[in-house]
C-alpha cells in the first residue's frame, strides 16, 4: 500500500523526496489501514460473548454514537451520529458492544444506507431482539469539499425492524427518546 500511495502522490506532481513527504506513503498506508480496520473483525470477535440474560422487555437505547466512515465512491469521510434502539426478549448486549458494532461496519468502505442496515441486522442477530431501530445522521465530505459543494446538508437514514416497523407507538417512543 505504501508503494501505491507513493505513486498517487507523485501523480499529482509532488516531490516525494521533500522533507514533509518522505514518510508520507508509510503514514498514509497506516492511516488508511486503520480507517478500514473493520474488515479484520467479525461480529463474533466484536461481541466477545457479552450477551447477558435479562428479564427486561423494555426498550434499550444508545444514542449519539459518533461515527466516522469512508464513502465507497470517493474514499472521502462521512461523519455523524448513530442512534440505536432495540426491544429485548430475554437477552441484552454489553453496552459498549453496540458502539463496537457501529465501528466495525463504519470502518469499511460504505454507503450510509448499507451501513445502517448492517448495524440493525447485526444487533438483531446478536440478541434475537423483538425489533431494532437504527438512525444515522451524517455529513458527507464528498458533497462538501468537492462535487456539489453543499456545506449544510445532512443525510438521515433509518432502518426499523420487527416491532419498530409494525408499531407506530414503539417507533414514536424511540424517536422521542433520541429527540427527533
Ligand atoms: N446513496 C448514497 N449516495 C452516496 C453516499 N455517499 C456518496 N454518495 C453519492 O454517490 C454518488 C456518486 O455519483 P457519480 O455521479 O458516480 O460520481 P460523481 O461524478 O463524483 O458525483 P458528484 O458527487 O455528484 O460529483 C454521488 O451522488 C454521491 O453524493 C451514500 O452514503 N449514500
Ligand atoms: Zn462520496
Amino acid at each position: 500500500m505504501e508503494e501505491q500511495f507513493a505513486k498517487i502522490i507523485e501523480s499529482i506532481g509532488e516531490d516525494l523526496n521533500r522533507e514533509g513527504l518522505v514518510d508520507t506513503p508509510k503514514r498514509a498506508a497506516k492511516a488508511f489501514k486503520f480507517l478500514n480496520n473493520g474488515y479484520d473483525k467479525t461480529l463474533e470477535d466484536v461481541l466477545n460473548g457479552a450477551i447477558f440474560s435479562a428479564e427486561t422487555e423494555d426498550m434499550v437505547i444508545v444514542k449519539d454514537i459518533e461515527l466516522y466512515s469512508l464513502c465507497e465512491h470517493h474514499l472521502l469521510p462521512f461523519i455523524g451520529k448513530c442512534h440505536v434502539g432495540y426491544l429485548p426478549q430475554g437477552k441484552v448486549l454489553g453496552l459498549s458492544k453496540i458502539a463496537r458494532i457501529v465501528d466495525m461496519y463504519a470502518r469499511r468502505l460504505q454507503i450510509q444506507e448499507k451501513l445502517t442496515k448492517q448495524i440493525a441486522d447485526a444487533i438483531s442477530l446478536a440478541v434475537d431482539a423483538k425489533g431494532v431501530a437504527v438512525v444515522i445522521e451524517a455529513k458527507h465530505l464528498c458533497m462538501m469539499m468537492r462535487g456539489v459543494e453543499k456545506q449544510n446538508s445532512v443525510m438521515t437514514t433509518s432502518v426499523m425492524t420487527g416491532i419498530f416497523r409494525k408499531s407506530i407507538s414503539t417507533r414514536s417512543e424511540f424517536l422521542n427518546l433520541i429527540n427527533r
